[in-house]
């Protein structure tokens, strides 16, 4: 646990997984519940907290595009640290409607844990109406309001507690291996190094390809770090919101932005005419599975 007296964004309420993902992290008395992914990166951003905790990538349903997307067009903040959860979704309901949650008229959820979750939802509540919320403790928060609603929430087992609701299906995400990347932001580049890190630093660059459109632009790209024997270890595009055609890359690289290859690298790829912007260096920090609840 990293010892602070900072504040940390999060995207909440409480209980959600960007929740469970911080305290893992950093102690209680410092969080901050924020409703949405552009504030707490906006608060970062413009100083109003230290550090601010985001979802970035799911196993199952790839980038949170929102995420993603702020850092590129709207922030200039770092990646200090990266947490890595394991991620169980339950459907939960009020207590008072216990007994006739299989006739649940709603089912409320952040959309990637509604997609997690597809399967299950369509061979199950198949006609049932989905609603997206900002988050999965926001569905759960939503649904203890209404007790005589015969409303359902997609969440973990610490919302259930927070929130006394009733788990009436465990585990209904579609695959196994459900995980959530968490980025930990900061205006400042300083990287958290403490007790519990994989040992493996990382650096996130986001790159835009020359604007004279040539062939194999991108080919020229994965050769500068292909022949240094930089491993990268995700690449995925997302659209540049110019025009159709039109993408920016995001590139992990196994390497740190100080070391002697990555600094030529980056350079290179600057002489080539690609614009780039490096979100720092990095750990990973694992955390444990939730204990199941009753
Ligand atoms: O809704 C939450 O509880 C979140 O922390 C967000 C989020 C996400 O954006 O992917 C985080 C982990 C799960 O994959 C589902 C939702």
């Amino acid at each position: 646990m990293v010892l602070t007296n900072l504040q940390i964004a999060y995207l909440g309420p409480e209980a959600s997984f960007t929740h469970l993902a911080t305290q893992a992290l950093f102690p209680t008395d410092c969080l901050l519940p924020i409703r949405t992914i552009p504030e707490c990166i906006e608060m970062v951003s413009n100083g109003q907290v230290e550090v601010a905790v985001v979802p970035l990538e799911n196993a199952l349903e790839g980038t949170v595009p929102l995420t993603i997307d702020y850092l590129f067009h709207e922030a200039e903040v770092n990646v200090i640290a990266e947490i890595l959860s394991p991620i169980a979704q339950h459907l939960m309901v009020h207590p008072n409607n216990m007994e006739k949650w299989e006739k649940i008229s709603t089912i409320y959820s952040h959309p990637h844990a509604l997609a997690q979750c597809h399967k299950y939802l369509y061979y199950r509540f198949g006609k049932v109406p989905l609603e997206q919320s900002s988050s999965t403790a926001a569905a759960a928060k939503y649904v203890s309001e209404r007790a005589d609603e015969c409303i359902a929430a997609i969440a973990n087992t610490s919302a259930a507690a927070e929130y006394d609701l009733k788990i009436v299906e465990h585990n209904i995400h579609d695959f196994h291996f459900n995980h959530t990347r968490f980025f930990v932001l900061s205006k400042k580049k300083k990287c958290i190094e403490t007790k519990g890190h994989n040992g493996q630093v990382k650096t996130t660059v986001m790159i835009t390809l020359p604007k004279d459109d040539r062939s194999g632009a991108l080919h020229q790209v994965l050769s500068v770090f292909a022949w240094r024997q930089l491993n990268l270890s995700k690449i995925e595009s997302r659209p540049l919101k110019t025009g159709l055609g039109q993408y920016f890359f995001i590139i992990d690289v196994l390497e740190d932005e100080k070391a002697p290859m990555m600094i030529g690298a980056i350079e290179e790829l600057k002489a080539l005419g690609c614009e780039v912007k490096s979100l720092g260096s990095y750990y990973t920090y694992e955390t444990k599975a939730e204990v199941p609840s009753e």
